[in-house]
């Protein structure tokens, strides 16, 4: 990030042209009143994250458009948003102690500028006099000279101190609580920094990769959608390069929106993390008991990523999916989403979804919490709490169960959520081999050519060992009769 101050665009209507009013009779626009429109956006998509538990990723997009931001001023606006969700707690913290207050005593409206300013003053080479100055404006437009006092004086003690200062004073004592440390350090509520270490195993000492990783920009991933384009014409036309392991995926790194992509536009290609297709891919490869018939199902579909790719692997051989999603706007998803392809879309719920028994391979991508993709999506950490796993647990349970009694003989389940948290991973699958008649496959064989899977039978990826969401599955086949 090497964004300094630029001078604020103003407006070219002149202050009081719109219907003649005149000068005083109207508050001046945030352009007028010389404010950063790139800070202004980021301000308000955190605005929308705290109060209505928006979901940054949608809402800036959305709104990048409607107010026509584009190029540097959409770049900022990106950085800064994303960034400073993912550093809440960092920052919450770090505001805290320079507040005098807990972050709670502190008006909303005034922490997600304080927010805003702290990471730029910790995690960006924005110049501090800017990052405090257009934080104070921001304020000062909205609130008046009394509360933008009150940022200006905390913003000035944040700045006294680089990042690795503040942690050091402030994280706990990494010889004493080496996990709690580095989940200060790299803003990670200590609840999912454990999951982690836990999901690690042996490989614990790997945690302060995971983390940073999480906290890296995540580089779009897209699927060439198999039967209509290679990843090598994917690549040739978007300017991306091959993913490593997916025979379908293609790495974006530019910025922009993939969604303006000629290819993603026709359909020939989507936005999907290289380890959604890995997994889409190893429930086809899985081996049968007796002849594949081509009756797949995918159990938990929507928006349908999966599915689509599914869908289009089936068309290739003359098979079918269905598709089963209890939320209508998500089933809608899907139907989009697969689009011209063998899919039959269920609006049911996948522990009592009516379909008639008998299908050769069924994906389980279950409900989960989603920590495996954090870096994709920014406030998402903040949101979790321990209290979450439980009840997705049992539904886990529910719906795996269901798809085992779902499968012909000799059929396969795969089961992979994007998490690696092990009682939503291990722990599932083994109360269902414990419970059903089933034997578990080496899922490592169904990800051929991807190195560092562990000592199996289930597989788990890692975004700092893979570059992918740190997605599970574990395949098990019903016996053969
Ligand atoms: C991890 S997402 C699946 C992502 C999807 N496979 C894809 O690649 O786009 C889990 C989905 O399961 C759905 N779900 C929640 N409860 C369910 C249930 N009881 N039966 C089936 N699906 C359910 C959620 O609405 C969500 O769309």
């Amino acid at each position: 990030m090497t964004e300094s101050r630029r001078p604020a665009r103003r407006s070219r209507r002149g202050p009081g042209d719109r219907n003649n009013k005149p000068r005083q009779a109207r508050r001046p626009s945030p352009a007028e009143a010389g404010l950063d429109p790139a800070r202004l956006a980021a301000r308000d998509v955190l605005r929308a994250v705290r109060e209505r538990d928006a979901y940054a990723n949608l809402v800036l997009p959305a709104l990048l458009r409607e107010r026509r931001l584009d190029g540097r001023d959409a770049a900022l606006a990106t950085e800064l948003t994303y960034g400073a969700a993912r550093a809440q707690g960092l920052l919450d913290a770090v505001i805290a102690a320079c507040a005098n207050r807990a972050v709670t005593e502190i008006d909303g409206a005034l922490l997600d500028t304080l927010r805003l300013g702290t990471y730029q003053l910790l995690r960006t080479r924005i110049a501090p006099h800017a990052a405090v100055a257009t934080s104070v404006d921001i304020v000062r437009g909205e609130f008046g000279h009394g509360k933008s006092g009150f940022v200006n004086a905390v913003l000035r003690r944040v700045a006294e101190k680089p990042e690795e200062q503040w942690v050091a004073e402030l994280a706990p004592d990494p010889a004493r609580d080496p996990v709690g440390h580095l989940a200060f350090r790299y803003a990670h509520p200590e609840w999912i920094a454990k999951a982690f270490a836990v999901a690690l195993g042996p490989d614990a000492g790997e945690l302060e990769e995971v983390l940073a990783a999480d906290d890296a920009r995540p580089v779009v991933h897209l699927v060439a959608r198999p039967g209509v384009i290679t990843a090598e014409e994917l690549a040739l036309a978007t300017g991306g390069e091959i993913g490593p392991w997916s025979p379908y995926a293609v790495h974006l790194d530019a910025g922009g929106d993939p969604g303006k992509l000629d290819a993603v536009r026709e359909g020939m290609a989507a936005v999907q993390d290289e380890g959604s297709q890995l997994v889409a891919r190893a429930l086809t490869l899985a081996p049968l008991g007796g002849p594949d018939r081509g009756r797949w199902l995918d159990l938990c579909a929507g928006p349908g990523g999966k599915a689509a790719l599914l869908g289009a692997l089936a068309d290739i051989d003359g098979g079918t999916v269905d598709a089963v999603e209890p939320v209508e706007h998500r089933a809608e998803l899907i139907r989009k989403s697969t689009r011209g392809l063998p899919v039959t879309v269920h609006v049911a719920d996948g522990r009592e979804p009516g379909l008639e028994p008998g299908y050769d391979r069924i994906l389980v991508d279950a409900p989960c919490t989603g920590l495996g993709a954090l870096r994709r999506r920014p406030e998402s950490r903040w949101r979790r709490n321990p209290g979450d796993v439980a009840e997705l647990v049992r539904l886990q349970k529910q719906l795996l169960a269901s798809a085992i009694g779902l499968l012909r003989p000799g059929g396969v389940v795969l089961y992979a959520t994007c998490s690696p948290h092990t009682s939503e991973t291990l722990a599932v699958v083994a109360d269902a081999v414990r419970r059903h008649n089933v034997e578990q496959l080496d899922t490592r064989e169904l990800v051929p050519g991807v190195p560092r899977l562990g000592d199996g039978p289930a597989v788990q990826l890692w975004p700092h060992r893979h570059g992918t969401d740190a997605m599970f599955m574990a395949a098990l086949r019903a016996p053969a009769s």
